[in-house]
């Protein structure tokens, strides 16, 4: 396996006993991973997605079945070898209290056998990756870092020689929630620029639907109950299994889950402030809603008028009084978050903008409202055409 983007992993028909055990940990799975895509195996304890997980850089053997990495039988590829390929993370980061920080991250490029400047570098560019000032991190020892620090660190040792693959076994489920949350978001920021394979184990519903392309929900024995993106879970679980273990809330989960940039946006009358007043007079009528917006001449919103004082003003919009538009909310905005700057505004609408600060549309409750529905008849659709298909 080269370094750099992700392969797809594949699971067939694979088993595990452990010695002794009654039942199999995990029995007769199969599960298709793309590539560049992050996985999560999501379920109850026990469940055995620790065990899963632990196959595919074989710090566990299978009983029975096979695991394909980038089309190559893990099973031929020489254990260690193929550990050098896979990055892996773990709760509480693992770090090796007696090495500094930068021998943490140095260790499998020195195997590798990299010249101790190129290491050096490496070093460096991945603490700045992952949000740490090299500088300041590169010789501290583990014990004199935050959870959240030896967490990221953790991160930047598995992805040091640039594996295709990344492992990460409940890799935040020690950090409080806030820590956690930013650790998330830097993953999924990582992750747009790395495009990694990554396999994701844990219990936490949220978690889960923030990180995951995909989500397998896992009964005892890995028995996948559903394995779908989050959208579809969350509009269609596939059974009362999955329904009672997102523990309701869908809709609002979708909402934290939804761009503004994915949606129809709805649009305000609007024009620049060198438009005739009376042309943005007749916008505002012909809508009905009672006010409109300005723009200036870079198309960046800057205040709401209202039709009333846009009615027999002679001159440009520009010169029409108003309230200063000051909440704006960018394409990259949750649902969620939308929702509450609506919330927190005199306004039934916020304006969206996109590059440059450029209106680009604007968000009412009915616009979240109707984008909710949208997702769930898509994903009903999506669902019928699949079973269709299937059957
Ligand atoms: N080394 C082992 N020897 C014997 N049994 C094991 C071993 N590792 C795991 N098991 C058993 O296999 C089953 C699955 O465990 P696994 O750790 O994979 O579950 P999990 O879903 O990851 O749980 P958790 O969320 O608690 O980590 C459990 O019944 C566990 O007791």
């Amino acid at each position: 396996m080269n370094g750099g983007k992700g392969v797809p992993i594949e699971l067939r028909g694979v088993t595990k006993v452990f010695p002794g055990a009654g039942e199999p940990a995990v029995q007769d799975l199969d599960l298709t991973i793309e590539a560049g895509e992050t996985v999560v195996l999501l379920g109850p304890s026990g469940c055995g997605k620790t065990t899963t997980m632990r196959m595919i850089n074989r710090l566990t053997e299978p009983t029975s079945g096979d695991i394909l990495i980038g089309g190559r039988n893990a099973r031929d590829i020489d254990p260690d070898r193929l550990r050098r390929g896979i990055g892996y993370v773990i709760q509480q980061a693992g770090l090796f209290p007696h090495m500094t920080v930068a021998g943490n991250i140095a260790q499998v490029p020195r195997l590798l056998g990299w010249d101790s400047r190129r290491v050096s570098e490496r070093v460096d560019e991945l603490l700045a990756l992952v949000g740490l000032e090299p500088a300041t991190f590169r010789d501290r020892y583990p014990r004199k870092l935050s959870g959240g620090q030896q967490q990221r660190v953790g991160v930047a040792r598995a992805l040091a020689a640039d594996p295709p693959v990344l492992l990460m076994d409940e890799p935040f489920g020690a950090l409080d929630p806030i820590n956690r949350a930013r650790l998330q978001d830097e993953l999924l920021r990582l992750q747009e620029e790395l495009a990694k394979t990554i396999v994701f184990v844990t219990h936490d519903v949220d978690e889960a639907l923030k990180v995951g392309d995909r989500i397998a929900i896992m009964q005892r024995g890995s028995r996948v109950v559903q394995y779908a993106s989050p959208a579809e879970i969350l509009a269609h679980p596939a059974d009362d299994y999955v329904e009672q273990y997102l523990g309701g809330g869908s809709s609002m989960r979708l909402l934290s889950l939804t761009k503004v940039g994915d949606i129809g946006l709805d649009q305000v009358p609007h024009a620049t402030e060198d438009t005739d007043a009376r042309d943005l007079h007749a916008q505002a009528e012909a809508d009905g809603r009672g006010y409109a917006l300005v723009l200036d001449r870079q198309r960046r919103p800057r205040r709401w008028v209202t039709t009333a004082a846009l009615a027999g003003a002679e001159g440009t919009a520009g010169e029409v009084e108003g309230e200063p538009a000051e909440v704006l909310i960018g394409g990259r905005t949750t649902l969620q978050e939308a929702l509450e700057a609506l919330l927190n505004t005199d306004n039934d609408v916020v304006p969206v903008v996109g590059r440059r600060q450029v209106y680009a549309g604007a968000v009412s409750l009915g616009t979240v409202q109707q984008a909710i529905q949208a997702i769930k008849s898509r994903e009903r659709d999506r669902r019928r055409r699949h079973h269709g298909d299937g059957a």
